[in-house]
């Protein structure tokens, strides 16, 4: 079942949440909902599930608006953040009650919920009560008792958020695999960025109201489409920069500006960005490299973090080495040393047109 979503606004007071949201989700896709604290993932959620309803726009599941039928009519599981079991019934109860709800014959309710209970790996639990299980296993059940009914469609917000990192970290790739195993159309909210990455066939970034760019993981990660999406998803080093002759500068700095259709406008202020990872750090002067000294070097396992000051910029720059690459330079504090971006990635401001291009 997919999921077309066509110019949603949804305003609470003054305040807009959702300012012209359009998506489609493919069926049998997992899409996470990736953005800060109050972009409006849980309101586009809550108006899919038909929880809240649009001041504008309209959902579709599979070509039928489905802006009149209830939340029960449009067949969704829901997961949120917070256990919403029963304290009082055991597990196999909980999984069992929308189905007893909905009047099924007891021998199609035991088999089902026999079913579930292994399909989230919990069977010999059954008995248990909520209170006698940890976390990761109550939002275990949590997804086994949204499942039951064959929802169509699957909604999860912040499920694993409430649970500690390694938990958290167990339960996605357990998540991706079961999702393999049953292919329902999923929508699934998070503002961890790691978790939108491991779990998600696509993602969403969220930012304000709007949808900034949708793609697969590796496509935000390396064609971000904005200043937004390119800062969101993971450490940067931001410049004011402004391009002369097709080249960018940057305090004293000059680099060669990425191609872009109909070239960069004139003297027009644009922001430049380089990831850590893509700041080589030299011994020896190169080209498009500058003079930078160490202020410290900090191990991260298979990377190195170097932070770097050069007398040309404002400010701190971050260069992010692997392990074996850092060995060899056998960097100090006080160093000195030359750093050149491998890639750069600029953005005029406004609009927010972009290239992003290899050097
Ligand atoms: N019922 C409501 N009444 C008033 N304001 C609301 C209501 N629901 C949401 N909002 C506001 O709308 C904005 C978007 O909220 P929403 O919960 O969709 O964001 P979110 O991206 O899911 O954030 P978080 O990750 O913090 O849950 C927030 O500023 C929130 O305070």
């Amino acid at each position: 079942m997919s999921i077309e979503i066509r110019g949603l606004s949804k305003s609470f007071g003054a305040f807009q949440a959702l300012r012209g949201v359009d998506l489609t989700v493919a069926s049998g896709e997992l899409t996470a909902l990736l953005g800060p604290s109050g972009c409006g993932k849980t309101t586009l959620l809550r108006i899919v599930a038909g929880l809240e309803t649009p001041d504008e726009g309209e959902v579709r599941h599979h070509g039928e608006p489905v802006q009149d039928a209830s939340p029960r009519e449009r067949n969704v599981g829901l997961v949120f953040q917070h256990y919403a079991l029963f304290r009082h019934l055991t597990v196999f109860e909980n999984v069992a009650f929308a189905l007893r709800v909905r009047k099924r014959p007891r021998a199609e309710v035991e088999a089902r919920v026999r079913e579930l209970v292994e399909l989230v790996q919990l069977s010999g639990l059954e008995d248990r009560r909520p209170a006698q299980l940890s976390g990761g296993q109550r939002q275990r059940v949590a997804l086994a008792r949204a499942l039951a009914t064959r929802p169509k469609v699957l909604l999860l917000d912040e499920p694993f958020g409430a649970l500690d990192a390694r938990v958290r970290q167990e339960l996605r790739r357990w998540l991706r695999r079961l999702h393999d195993e049953i292919h329902v159309t999923t929508l699934f909210v998070t503002h961890d960025q790691e978790e939108a990455f491991e779990v998600s066939d696509r993602v969403v970034l969220m930012n304000r109201g709007r949808v900034e760019q949708v793609g697969t993981p590796r496509q935000v990660f390396e064609e971000p489409a904005s200043p937004f999406v390119m800062q969101f998803l993971g450490s940067v080093n931001a410049f004011q920069a402004r391009v002369v002759g097709g080249r960018a500068r940057v305090g004293g700095l000059e680099f060669e500006a990425p191609p872009r259709e109909g070239g960069w406008p004139e003297r027009h202020p644009a922001q430049l960005f380089v990831r850590p990872h893509e700041l080589e750090v030299y011994r020896t002067p190169g080209p498009e490299s500058f003079p930078a000294e160490v202020l410290r070097v900090t191990p991260l396992g298979g990377t190195v973090r170097v932070e770097l000051s050069a007398t040309a910029v404002e400010g701190p720059l971050e260069a992010e080495l692997d392990a074996r690459r850092a060995e060899a330079l056998a960097l100090e504090p006080g160093d000195r040393v030359y750093a050149a971006p491998r890639r750069l990635r600029l953005f005029t401001e406004p609009p927010d047109s972009l290239t992003a291009s290899a050097l």
